[in-house]
């Protein structure tokens, strides 16, 4: 918790106000932040200082495991995140490869489990990774990669956590998260949580121990329209310590992520938070 207000407070101190086009806003911004999470001693980094929807952040994940393109699917497995960028973004609306209503295009989870190969035929970089891992084996190119610079015309945001490498020590695991954009407020609250539920739900299907999660970031940012929320009222709270995060033992392969598994098979243990804080959201 105390690395991500610390994050928070540098944006204050040293952030510079950079123009972003896209959304029209401009944004507090500083470059490079190195995050760290202990999923071995399960220290969950879910925010205290402001009520988080873990659940929320767990589901959009899940959706990117399976490989989902669409903002409904998504709504079904409990996160309405992508309501906004698949139907409300002019760009994105005027795109001809927008198929319809809450389509996201060729974003995230479709590029980890069916990127197109130019000769025919799709990868599943996920599916090698946990085949891999299972066997204890880690080629040192376990990597999963969401950035595919051919397709960002045919989605309707490129990625902003990217590439996830996991690593095997022994029968430890670790992984390794890349960000090229951050907003700090919002989609950090999701994506720390997003890290650790990676590494916890990889090491529990391989059968392998979790170790740690590093998280780099490289742009972070907070919006204009959040700054008095976060400096004037977040930032005055203190912070409670970390609660635990419990998964259903009962998961035990990829295709069990893939079908039956819902956000009703993680709880978290002494949650002790603030009141929420509803930042708003720049599409
Ligand atoms: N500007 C922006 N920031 C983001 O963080 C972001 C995007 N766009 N676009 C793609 C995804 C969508 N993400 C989102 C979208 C919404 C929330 C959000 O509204 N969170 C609320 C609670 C949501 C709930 O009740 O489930 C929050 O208070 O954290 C968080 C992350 C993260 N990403
Ligand atoms: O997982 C996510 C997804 C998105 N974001 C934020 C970071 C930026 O504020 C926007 C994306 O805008 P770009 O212009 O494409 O950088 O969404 C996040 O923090 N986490």
């Amino acid at each position: 918790m105390n690395q991500y207000l610390q994050l928070c407070q540098r944006i204050i101190n040293e952030g510079h106000w950079i123009e972003n086009e896209r959304t029209q806003k401009r944004c507090l911004t500083v470059i490079n932040a190195d995050l760290e999470y202990n999923v071995g001693a399960n220290e969950f980094p879910l925010i205290t200082t402001r009520k988080s929807f873990y659940k929320a952040a767990i589901a959009e994940f899940l959706g990117y495991i399976r490989g989902y393109d669409n903002a409904a699917d998504f709504r079904k497995l409990g996160a309405k995140t992508w309501d906004a960028n698949a139907n409300e973004n002019t760009a994105w609306l005027a795109n001809p490869h927008r198929k319809g209503e809450d389509d996201m295009g060729r974003v995230y989870g479709v590029q980890g489990r069916n990127w197109a190969k130019p000769d025919g035929g799709s990868i599943d970089q996920l599916k090698k990774i946990v085949d891999n891992l299972s066997r204890g084996i880690d080629d040192r190119g376990e990597i999963l990669s969401f950035y595919n610079p051919g397709e960002f015309h045919m989605g309707c945001l490129r990625p902003c956590m990217h590439t996830h490498t996991f690593s095997l020590l022994g029968d430890t695991l670790y992984l390794t998260s890349y960000q090229r954009s951050c907003d700090v407020p919002l989609g950090l609250n999701f994506n720390q949580v997003q890290v650790f539920f990676f590494l916890a739900i990889i090491a529990q299907i391989t059968g392998l121990k979790a170790g740690k999660a590093y998280h780099k970031i490289v742009n972070a940012h907070i919006y204009e329209d959040q700054l008095e929320l976060m400096r004037d009222v977040q930032l005055k709270r203190e912070p409670f310590p970390s609660p635990q995060l419990i998964i259903n033992p009962d998961i035990k392969s990829l295709e069990d992520l893939e079908t039956w598994v819902t956000v009703d098979d993680f709880s978290v243990e002494n949650y002790q938070c603030h009141d929420p804080i509803a930042y708003p959201f720049s599409v």
